[in-house]
């Protein structure tokens, strides 16, 4: 069920600060965002700036030191874990870091026994996500005796098995080659048609630059930047800054002076195409 409060952000990040206890790392100093809705974004920053600390204040795996985090107006802090788990679905960096189970079934059906789903809706459900994983034929099998990229499939796999409004993933496209890469991010817009808030973090700008209709930038624990991505993209400086460099192409048709550059080689061929027959 697609969350309907239009009004109100999906997630919104108020004056979001996070100190680890156990080394005293101030790693978020006061982030505000809003998410809504059908977002899709894309998160960049460099290592140890902070992305996957922020995300995960959005399930409930952390709770902010400072500031707020709410999930459709619920507060994250008296919200239980569960009930955030069926709102929003955090796919790990690293896919050992969330597989637990002796089988690939049971933990494809692990999420959605837990929020309690009647059990027609709990198997259709993670037959569907181990066919758009195309993980199915493997149910029986250990999931260490999967390949990495069939593991980071199968993590994936068991966050759309809760169908979630939300859907994050940290890094999603690492152990996976340019094909499957593709196929994840195409599978990520066809959820986003159908509703889903996806957000990515990911090293990657041009992949962000390809798929994501907003980009945030974290620096330092700070948000540095928000915005689509040819507004971000302008912003050299603070780019810079955090040593992001905008992709190739978004460069070359901004310098010859396209006025709207493109985003990707695709999308300057398709461009180019269009201006040929006009
Ligand atoms: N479990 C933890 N315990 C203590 N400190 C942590 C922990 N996780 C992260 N940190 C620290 O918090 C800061 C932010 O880390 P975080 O993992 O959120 O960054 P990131 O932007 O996701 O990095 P990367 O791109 O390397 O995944 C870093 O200084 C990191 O060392």
């Amino acid at each position: 069920m697609r969350y309907m409060e239009k009004s109100l952000p999906i997630v919104k990040v108020d004056n979001l600060k996070f100190g680890y206890v156990k080394n005293g790392i101030l790693a978020l100093k006061g982030i505000s965002l809003e998410i809504n809705q059908g977002d899709f974004i894309a998160i960049l920053g460099q290592n140890g700036s902070g992305k996957s600390t922020l995300v995960r204040h959005f399930n409930g795996l952390l709770q902010p030191t400072g500031g707020s985090v709410m999930v459709k107006g619920m507060d994250t802090r008296t919200t239980p874990v569960s009930k955030l788990a069926a709102s929003v679905g955090y796919v790990f960096q690293n896919p050992d870091h969330q597989i637990f189970c002796a089988s690939v079934w049971e933990e494809i059906t692990f999420g959605p026994k837990n929020l309690k789903l009647p059990k027609d809706v709990i198997e259709a459900n993670a037959k569907e996500a181990l066919k758009i994983m195309e993980l199915e034929g493997k149910e029986n099998r250990h999931p260490h005796s999967l390949s990495r990229g069939e593991r980071q499939r199968l993590a994936i796999a068991t966050v759309l098995a809760i169908k979630p409004d939300v859907i994050i993933l940290d890094e999603p496209t690492g152990g996976q080659d340019k094909a499957r890469t593709e196929k994840l991010m195409k599978l990520l817009q066809e959820l986003n048609a159908k509703g889903h808030t996806i957000i990515v973090i990911t090293h990657d700008i041009e992949l962000a630059a390809e798929y994501a209709q907003r980009i945030v930038v974290i620096f330092d624990g700070g948000l540095l930047l928000d915005g689509d991505p040819h507004a971000v993209f302008l912003e050299k400086e603070k780019l810079r800054q955090t040593f992001l460099t905008v992709p190739d192409i978004f460069a070359f048709t901004h310098t010859i002076g396209i006025k709207v550059p493109a985003l990707s080689p695709a999308q300057f061929v398709e461009d180019f195409r269009k201006l040929k027959m006009a």
